[in-house]
C-alpha cells in the first residue's frame, strides 16, 4: 500500500526541487517499500509521465475519484496498462478500484494518445519512449544538431567473443565507419561502430534496450562507458606477470575487464569493496562476467586495512585504484532526458468537453541507470548536485582529494608493485592533476621510486587518445608543492600530456573522466615506514578515512 503513496511522494519531490530520482529513492533509508522497487516505479513513471498525464486529464478520472491525487492516478494507470504485474495491490483495494472502474476509459485515452503520436502498437509506443528517455527528444530542426550520446558496450571476451557477439545481438545493425554518424544519427537508425581505442568496445545507437538483449542477461556484453574502459586497458596487466588489485571495485565494470586481460594466466585478479551492499553487487557481477575463477572478490574489505606485506599480496605487481568521487563527469544523459509531468488537478474533465489542459512545470529527471539483470543499479558513481554551494563544494573537494591521495599511496606500498592506474569519473583538478602531483611528491613514491606513466609508455589507445590533462593545473599543483621542496623536478607539461582527460559529452561521446598511470622498475627497497607520506601511517588512520570518504557521495544524501 505504501509503495504508491511512497511513489507519488518521490515523484512530487523530483518535480518541485528537482534533483535525481535515485538520490531522492536512495537518499531516503526509511521508505517502507525497498528502494529498488521504488526507483523502478518512479523511473518508469517517469518516463510515461507526459503521455500518462495525458491519459489522466483527458479521462476526466480525477474528477470523479477523490481518493486519487493527480500522482496517484499516474503511478496507477502506468501499473494498470504498462506493468506485466499490473497494479501492485489486492483487486478490492481502494486505490485498485477507484483506478480499475475507469479502466475502459483509461485505456480509449492510451490509444489516442498512441496514434496521436503516430504509433500502430503499444510496443512501438514503448520503444519510441524508451529511445527518448536513453536519447532526449528529436532537437528543434532550426537549432544546431544535438549530439546524441552513444550507448558503449563491451564485449566480454570471458564469455564470448567479438566476431560471435556482433553476430549473434546485432545482425540488424548496420556498421557506422565514424563515431560521428553514432552522436548525429536519428533515433530510429540502428547502428554500431567499433572504437579505434579499447580493443572489444562499440559504440550503438538505436532504439533497442540493451538490457532487454539476451546477450546482456548472460554476461557477454557489458554496459560499459569508454571512459570507463580506459583505466583496465591502461593498466595493461601482462599476463604471467603477477597479480592484480582492483582496490575499489564494485560493481565490478573495470575488475572485469582487467579480468578479461589476463585470461590464459595465471594472474589473479582481487577486488576490494568496502560497502556491504556494493560487495554483493560486485560478486554478482563478477560471477554473471564469468570472471569467477580469475577474481576473487573481497566483500567488506577497506583497501587501506589491506596488508600490503602480507602474504597474499607478495606477487600482485598491478593495481587499479578507481576511488570514490565527486562523480561530476557523469554524463547525465539518461537524467537530463526524461521529464516527470504530473497530471493537473484542475484538468478533471475529458478535453472533448472543451477544458483546456494545463501543463505543469517540467522538470528533468533521471531513466534508470543500466541494471543487472535482477534491476541492480550498477552505478560506477552519483553525479554532483548541481545546486550545492562553492564553500560546501571547496570542502567536499578537500575532503576527497585527501581521502584518494592516502589510497593512491597505499597502493603505492604494495612490495612488487610495478603499475598503477588511478582514475575518478570527475573534471575537478583537484581530485585528479592534483593528486597526481602529490603523489609523486610523497615519501612512499620518492622511496619506492614511482614515477609518472609518460605517454609515450602507455598502451597504444592510451596514446592515440587526444584528450591529456591540464597543465596549468599541474603547474598550479607543482608551484603549491613546490613551496614545501622537492617539486623543482617536475615538469607539468609532461605530467598533464601524461594524464588523460575524456570531456563530458561531446563529439568523443564520452563522460567526464580522468586517468593516469604510475610506474616503477619494481627495484628499490621496501623501507619499513612509508615516512611523512608513507601509506603505513594511512591504513593506520583508516577508521576516520570511512567518514571522509562518505562525504564523497553526497549526490546520494540529497
Ligand atoms: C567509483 S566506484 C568504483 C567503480 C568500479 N571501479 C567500476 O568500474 O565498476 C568506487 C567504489 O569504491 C568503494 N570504496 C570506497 N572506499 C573504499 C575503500 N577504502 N576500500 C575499498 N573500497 C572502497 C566504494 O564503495 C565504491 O563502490
Amino acid at each position: 500500500m505504501s509503495l504508491y503513496h511512497e511513489a507519488a511522494d518521490i515523484l512530487e519531490r523530483a518535480q518541485k526541487n528537482g534533483g535525481s530520482l535515485k538520490s531522492i529513492v536512495f537518499g531516503k533509508k526509511t521508505w517502507k517499500t525497498d528502494g529498488k522497487t521504488l526507483f523502478a516505479l518512479t523511473s518508469e513513471a517517469a518516463k510515461w509521465s507526459e503521455i500518462l498525464s495525458e491519459v489522466v486529464e483527458r479521462s476526466g478520472v480525477l474528477g470523479v475519484e477523490k481518493s486519487l491525487t493527480p500522482t496517484l492516478a499516474l503511478l496507477l494507470t502506468h501499473d494498470l496498462f504498462l506493468s506485466k504485474k499490473g497494479v501492485a495491490l489486492p483487486s478490492s483495494h481502494g486505490l485498485n478500484t477507484s483506478i480499475s472502474r475507469h479502466k475502459v476509459r483509461l485505456s480509449a485515452e492510451l490509444t489516442k494518445a498512441r496514434l496521436r503520436r503516430g504509433f500502430a502498437t503499444l510496443d512501438a509506443l514503448r520503444a519510441h519512449v524508451n529511445s527518448e528517455a536513453a536519447n532526449g527528444p528529436p532537437t528543434d530542426p532550426d537549432s544546431k544538431p544535438r549530439i546524441r550520446h552513444p550507448r558503449w558496450i563491451r564485449i566480454n571476451t570471458l564469455r564470448t567473443s567479438f566476431d560471435d557477439e556482433l553476430a549473434a545481438s546485432f545482425t540488424t545493425y548496420t556498421q557506422a565507419q565514424s563515431l560521428k554518424e553514432i552522436t548525429h544519427a536519428t533515433p530510429d537508425q540502428r547502428l554500431y561502430h567499433v572504437d579505434e581505442h579499447i580493443p572489444n568496445l562499440i559504440a550503438i545507437t538505436g532504439p533497442d534496450d540493451p538490457t532487454t538483449f539476451k546477450s546482456y542477461k548472460q554476461g557477454k556484453l557489458i554496459l560499459q562507458e569508454k571512459a570507463s574502459c580506459f583505466p583496465a586497458y591502461l593498466l595493461d596487466p601482462r599476463p604471467g606477470e603477477g597479480d592484480v588489485i582492483d582496490a575499489c571495485a564494485a560493481p565490478g565494470n573495470k575488475t572485469t575487464h582487467v579480468a578479461s586481460l589476463l585470461t590464459d594466466s595465471q594472474s589473479k585478479v582481487t577486488a576490494c569493496e568496502k560497502d556491504p551492499e556494493r560487495s554483493k553487487t560486485l560478486e554478482k557481477m563478477v560471477k554473471l562476467a564469468g570472471a569467477g575463477d580469475v577474481v576473487t572478490v573481497k566483500q567488506k574489505q577497506n583497501f587501506l586495512k589491506l596488508d600490503p606485506a602480507a602474504k597474499e599480496c607478495r606477487n600482485v605487481t598491478s593495481l587499479l585504484l578507481d576511488p570514490s568521487c565527486s562523480g561530476n563527469g557523469i554524463f547525465g544523459r539518461d537524467e537530463a532526458t526524461v521529464t516527470v509531468r504530473l497530471p493537473s488537478a484542475t484538468t478533471t474533465v475529458p478535453a472533448s468537453k472543451g477544458k483546456k489542459r494545463k501543463r505543469g512545470g517540467q522538470k528533468t529527471q533521471p531513466a534508470p541507470e543500466p541494471t543487472d539483470q535482477d534491476g541492480d543499479a550498477i552505478t560506477e558513481e552519483t553525479p554532483e548536485q548541481d545546486d550545492e554551494d562553492e564553500a560546501k563544494l571547496k570542502a567536499r573537494l578537500e575532503n576527497l582529494s585527501t581521502f584518494q591521495l592516502r589510497l593512491l599511496q597505499h597502493a603505492m606500498s604494495f612490495p612488487a608493485a610495478k603499475r598503477i592506474t588511478y582514475s575518478t569519473c570527475s573534471i575537478h583538478a583537484e581530485e585528479n592533476e592534483n593528486v597526481v602531483v602529490q603523489a609523486l611528491l610523497s615519501d612512499v613514491a620518492h622511496s619506492r621510486g614511482w614515477r609518472i606513466m609518460k605517454r609515450a609508455d602507455q598502451v597504444d589507445g592510451m596514446r592515440r587518445w587526444h584528450k591529456r590533462g591540464s597543465v596549468d593545473a599541474a603547474r598550479q599543483a607543482i608551484a603549491a608543492s613546490t613551496t614545501e621542496g622537492g617539486a623543482k623536478d617536475f615538469d607539468a607539461a609532461e605530467v598533464a600530456d601524461s594524464c588523460i582527460r575524456c570531456e563530458k559529452g561531446g563529439e568523443d561521446g564520452t563522460m567526464g573522466f580522468f586517468v593516469a598511470g604510475f610506474v616503477r622498475d619494481g627495484d628499490v627497497e621496501i623501507e619499513p615506514n612509508g615516512g611523512r607520506n608513507g601509506a603505513v601511517e594511512e591504513a593506520d588512520g583508516a577508521a576516520d578515512d570511512d567518514d571522509e570518504e562518505w562525504n564523497g557521495f553526497s549526490g546520494d544524501e540529497a
